[in-house]
């Protein structure tokens, strides 16, 4: 049985914007799947019906077994992390994260040592005295992800927390709050449109689109393997070429590749990574740009066509602007009408 079951939910607005449309999604005990969409896309209104903040217009949500879709936020098992923090400025952080335990009437030894220990989870040891107006913004997230979890909920349910502070700020909380759930062992619910966020962290990504999923699987197989053009295209960066098949091979003036399939005109999603620049001064694709970025070689391209296309190079130096080449894709989906239908083997 999984750990939370969404069946069916839908959540059309009173305005008539429909924000979620007929999603189902099983997450499994432990789990951490990332909500990854464009903005709109539906991913905080699927979350906040999980935490009961929305009521859905159909379908059912239950956690263990159990139908909470009815249920307030208080009632459910699951404990949130909104983007801004909504801590209590007029409190300290020991009263914050009390707040919850002493509404339930717990002892104060017991929730003095809870909420140390949450302290000590979240790397704010000693922290307890201090007003949370006088925190960081980083130090005060960690607190707000201290109190969605000092309640021991079933469910951690993570709206964008991190949206809010710098870069390398976000990369080290990403990380601190993934070995907490991995310790924990807390299935969680993360909505980014981060596409880094949502590859480091996830054990597995959900892609919204319009309010429905488009796939749902591991960070590798929707980077390696997306079933769409819309997939392909939001995570990493993807090159699509234009072409037609023709007896069972993918032309175009800059590309030729088997592919078994009918004839008809085709689009092919290539990773830079996987599109070798062979032929030196021969093919009709010219190099518009080299970047060295000392690790490896970025080279821009523009194909006779007008289409433009990256391909990394492991070294940058027998490229330069104004050659012509031509390209070679090891790896690729093809699409015809979104609809994804041929792949090369794995050859990466
Ligand atoms: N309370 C509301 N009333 C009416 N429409 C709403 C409401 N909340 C969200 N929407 C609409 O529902 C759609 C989905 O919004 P939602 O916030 O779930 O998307 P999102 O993917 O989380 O976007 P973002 O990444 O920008 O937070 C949007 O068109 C939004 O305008």
């Amino acid at each position: 049985m999984s750990k939370l079951s969404i069946r069916g939910v839908s959540k059309v607005f009173a305005g008539g914007t429909t924000a979620v449309d007929n999603v189902s999604l099983d997450v499994a005990d432990g789990e951490l799947v990332c909500l990854l969409g464009p903005s709109g896309s539906g991913k905080s209104t699927l979350l906040r019906m999980v935490g009961g903040f929305e009521q859905p217009t159909s379908g059912t949500i239950a956690i263990d077994g159990q139908d909470v879709t009815r249920l307030p936020p208080e009632q459910r098992p699951t404990g949130m992390v909104f983007q801004s923090h909504a801590l209590w400025s007029h409190m300290n952080v020991f009263a914050n994260l009390a707040f919850g335990l002493k509404l339930r009437r717990r002892p104060a030894s017991e929730i003095r040592d809870r909420v140390e220990a949450v302290l000590e989870l979240v790397g704010l040891k000693g922290y307890g005295s201090r007003m949370t107006n006088e925190l960081s913004g980083g130090q005060q997230q960690r607190v707000a992800v201290a109190r969605s979890l000092i309640l021991e909920p079933k469910i951690l349910l993570l709206d964008e927390p991190f949206a809010s502070l710098d870069q390398h700020l976000r990369e080290r909380l990403r990380e601190e709050v993934r070995d907490i759930q991995l310790r924990l062992k807390i299935t969680t619910l993360f909505v980014t449109h981060g596409q880094d966020e949502a590859l480091s962290m996830a054990d597995r990504i959900v892609v919204m689109r319009n309010g429905g999923t488009e796939q749902a699987d591991r960070p590798d197989v929707i980077y390696r393997d997306p079933q769409t053009p819309f997939v392909a295209g939001f995570i990493g960066t993807m090159n699509f070429i234009e072409g037609r098949v023709e007896n069972g091979c993918f032309k175009h003036a800059d590309v030729t590749v088997d592919l078994p399939v009918d004839d008809g005109p085709i689009t092919l999603a290539v990773r830079p990574e996987a599109l070798d620049l062979v032929g030196q001064g021969t093919g009709q694709a010219i190099i518009h740009r080299v970047t060295d970025f000392g690790t490896h070689g970025l080279v821009d391209l523009h194909l006779s066509d007008g289409t433009r296309v990256k391909s990394m190079v492991r070294s940058p130096e027998p490229f330069s602007a104004g050659q012509t080449v031509s390209l070679s894709p090891r790896a690729f989906a093809a699409f015809r009408d979104n609809v994804k239908l041929y792949r090369t083997s794995d050859a990466h």
